[in-house]
């Protein structure tokens, strides 16, 4: 199987990695240091935060500071998640890049993450994709418990590819497919992702796959194999989700990184800077590094 030539890194550390953090709200300051030095690392895709409820995700309560706050790079993408409308025009007043709308593949999960039902989550996407299309915004859809539910157990990767579809069909230009408790292993993830493929182009999806239980990977992997060339990852595999009991962190920026360049497949970023960033963050959040190649490489 020839791989692709490039592959696209999508940074999840300061969104996804930030927003379980347990303790006193993260000072704002060095979410948007974070920001600034992954864009020094050559990343141009960066989920920066989230503009839904402070209730719910006190973390990403300063949303709008963050955005405000980031000394931009020119060529980057700074995007955010927006569950609602009233969160789209709140991210649209910061001046983001790019939004994503967020589903689940799992009834169960979806009231969980957001309260309501997976048809009810697509119906409140319809006025923001309308939003977005009115002021050039491109949206990212995400779909989660791709590969088992923390509440359902195993997901049938038909219902995966159904909500991935419809988010396809209702203006999402790539569609990431969460395995949001790392429960999936490689012959799974690339029966999900052919199930998927069969309604979304392989071009139009990412993996965005959590580390839990050590398969993140390698079941990366199986879906590089596969033809997917987007990769959703944390630098030093900071996170886990707020709804998911036990998840841990999305699969480390430097481990892909490693094995990308391992794989001769470039992605513009450079491991020392992100080996110091994962490093610099992990030290601030007195948290023991996630990434093995972060590690490693240690100075
Ligand atoms: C969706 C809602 C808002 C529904 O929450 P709700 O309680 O059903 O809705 P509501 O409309 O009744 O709103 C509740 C309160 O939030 C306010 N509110 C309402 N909307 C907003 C907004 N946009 N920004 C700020 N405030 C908002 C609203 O005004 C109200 O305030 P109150 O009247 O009680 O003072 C809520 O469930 C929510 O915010 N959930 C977010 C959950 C979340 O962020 N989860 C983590 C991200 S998903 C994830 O990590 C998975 C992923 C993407 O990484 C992929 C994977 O790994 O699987």
């Amino acid at each position: 199987m020839a791989f692709p030539k490039q592959a696209r890194l999508v940074e999840m550390s300061p969104r996804d990695g930030l927003q379980n953090e347990s303790g006193p709200v993260i000072a704002t300051d060095i979410k948007t240091g974070l920001i600034e030095q992954l864009a020094e690392c050559g990343l141009t895709h960066i989920e920066s935060a989230s503009f839904v409820s402070p209730k719910w995700v006190p973390q990403m309560g300063d949303a709008a500071e963050v955005m405000a706050g980031i000394k931009r790079k020119a060529g980057v993408r700074y995007s955010v998640l927006t569950p609602n409308l009233r969160g789209f025009e709140n991210a649209l007043a910061a001046g983001v890049d790019e939004v994503a709308v967020f589903a689940a593949a799992s009834e169960s999960f979806s009231q969980k993450n957001i309260n309501c039902s997976i048809a009810e989550s697509l119906e409140r996407f319809l006025p923001v994709m309308e939003a977005a299309q009115k002021h050039n915004i491109p949206v990212r859809g995400y779909v989660s418990t791709v590969l088992g539910c923390p509440y359902e157990g195993e997901i049938a990767p038909e219902q995966v590819a159904k909500v991935a579809k419809d988010l396809a069909d209702m203006g999402c230009y790539e569609i990431s497919l969460g395995d949001t408790i790392g429960t999936g292993t490689p012959l799974k993830a690339k029966y999900m992702l052919e199930a998927v493929a069969k309604y979304v182009p392989v071009e139009r999806l990412a993996a965005h796959f959590h580390d839990t239980y050590g398969q993140a990977l390698v079941n990366l992997y199986a879906v590089l194999e596969e033809g997917v060339a987007v990769f959703d990852a944390s630098v030093a595999g900071l996170g886990g989700c707020p709804y998911a009991k036990g998840a841990s962190g999305n699969v480390a920026t430097e481990d892909v990184l490693y094995m990308l360049n391992g794989l001769g497949i470039s992605t513009g970023v450079d491991l020392q800077k992100l080996v110091a960033t994962g490093t610099w963050i992990s030290s601030q959040l007195n948290r023991r590094n996630g990434s093995k190649v972060g590690q490693a490489l240690q100075t």
